[in-house]
């Protein structure tokens, strides 16, 4: 022991040299805030499987969207959450330019013409069942009478003024239908975010009652659309067809469970590669968080940096602000 050259301790023992070979680095630029948007004005209501975040109307939501312009944040994910007299088989909603969600972005857009504003391309909220696309009559999502609808609805996004739009909901081929129709009607510059690799996970329950879609869809499920969680080759090959038919950023779904396949599409495509920290995943670590069992800032912290890691470049999560706020007072 009187001669040990290789003492690792030596580069950690003072904090400028943990600094020097620190590899990865998280940053305000990495983060992506979602929103959920109710109709009304001066509206707020918490979710209770998500403590700390709220639906908001849209004047309060464009006063958030100024204060992630003050913290750094990129750019927010917007999720509407639609009355259900707006409901229907046919989701016909989802593509209404006086819509909510197409509303809730011309006045993001005109309070914050720097801020990124990512659309949700999916039918869900518009449903009476809650599922992600229109059905037959054994309940079965039809795949390509849907992707028509979200052709609709995306295009509606853009001409609202989103920069990107992000389809979620996996049908085949719908990125492709997007690429052409925004290219049809000169859109040229809208970015798609394609959810690639969209598991069909139980994380996403806190995010069912946000947008209140878990009392319509029941007992349902969506597994013969979103990927079975035991494959990471077929995440693979959805990730590939998505940017052959145009798609700008993939992103894989959730995230802390599935960093795996996040290492896989940055390292074997390299491509710009986003990670969901969804609800589950939130309202979990919130509620060790409020028990004491954690400590937040250091988790939270902890739990981001990992996406860096494995090689997200961005990360959709709803400690955006929280970290942001953190990192700015460093
Ligand atoms: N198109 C639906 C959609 N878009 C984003 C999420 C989940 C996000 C989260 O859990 O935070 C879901 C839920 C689902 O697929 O059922
Ligand atoms: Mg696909």
């Amino acid at each position: 022991m009187a001669f040990l050259l290789n003492r690792m301790r030596r580069m950690r023992k003072d904090e400028f040299s943990r600094r020097l070979m620190r590899e990865h680095r998280l940053s305000s630029d990495d983060l992506i805030y979602p929103m959920f948007v109710i109709e009304g004005e001066n509206q707020r209501q918490v979710v209770p499987s998500m403590p700390g975040i709220e639906r908001v109307s849209i004047d309060l939501l464009v006063e958030e969207a100024k204060e992630l312009v003050e913290l750094g944040v990129p750019m927010l994910a917007l999720f509407p959450v639609v009355e259900g007299d707006k409901k229907s088989l046919l989701a016909e909603e989802a593509y209404n330019p006086n819509g909510l969600a197409q509303r809730a972005v011309k006045a993001v857009r005109e309070a914050c013409p720097d801020l990124g504003i990512m659309t949700d391309v999916a039918l869900d909220p518009f449903t009476t069942h809650g599922q992600d696309g229109i059905i037959d009559e054994t309940g079965y999502v039809v795949n390509d009478v849907t992707v028509d609808v979200l052709v609709k609805q995306a295009l509606s996004h853009a001409e609202a003024g989103a920069q990107v739009v992000a389809p979620s909901d996996m049908m085949d081929g719908r990125i492709g239908a997007i690429r052409e129709a925004l290219e049809a009607e000169g859109y040229i510059h809208t970015r798609i975010m394609a959810y690639s690799a969209k598991y069909a996970s139980a994380y996403y329950g806190p995010f069912r009652d946000a947008v209140g879609s878990s009392g319509n869809l029941g007992k349902g499920n969506k597994f013969n659309y979103q990927m079975d969680f035991a494959n990471t080759d077929e995440a693979i090959r959805e990730v590939m067809l998505d940017l052959e038919e145009g798609a700008d950023m993939v992103m894989v779904k959730p995230g802390m469970p599935y960093l795996d396949v996040v290492r896989r599409v940055k390292h074997e495509l390299g491509v710009p590669t986003f990670a969901y920290q969804v609800s589950g995943e939130y309202a979990m670590q919130m509620a060790a968080f409020d028990n004491g069992w954690l400590d937040k800032d250091s988790v939270m912290m902890e739990s981001l940096l990992a996406f860096k890691r494995a090689g997200a470049d961005g990360i959709l999560t709803y400690f955006a602000k929280d970290a942001a706020r953190l990192l700015l007072s460093k």
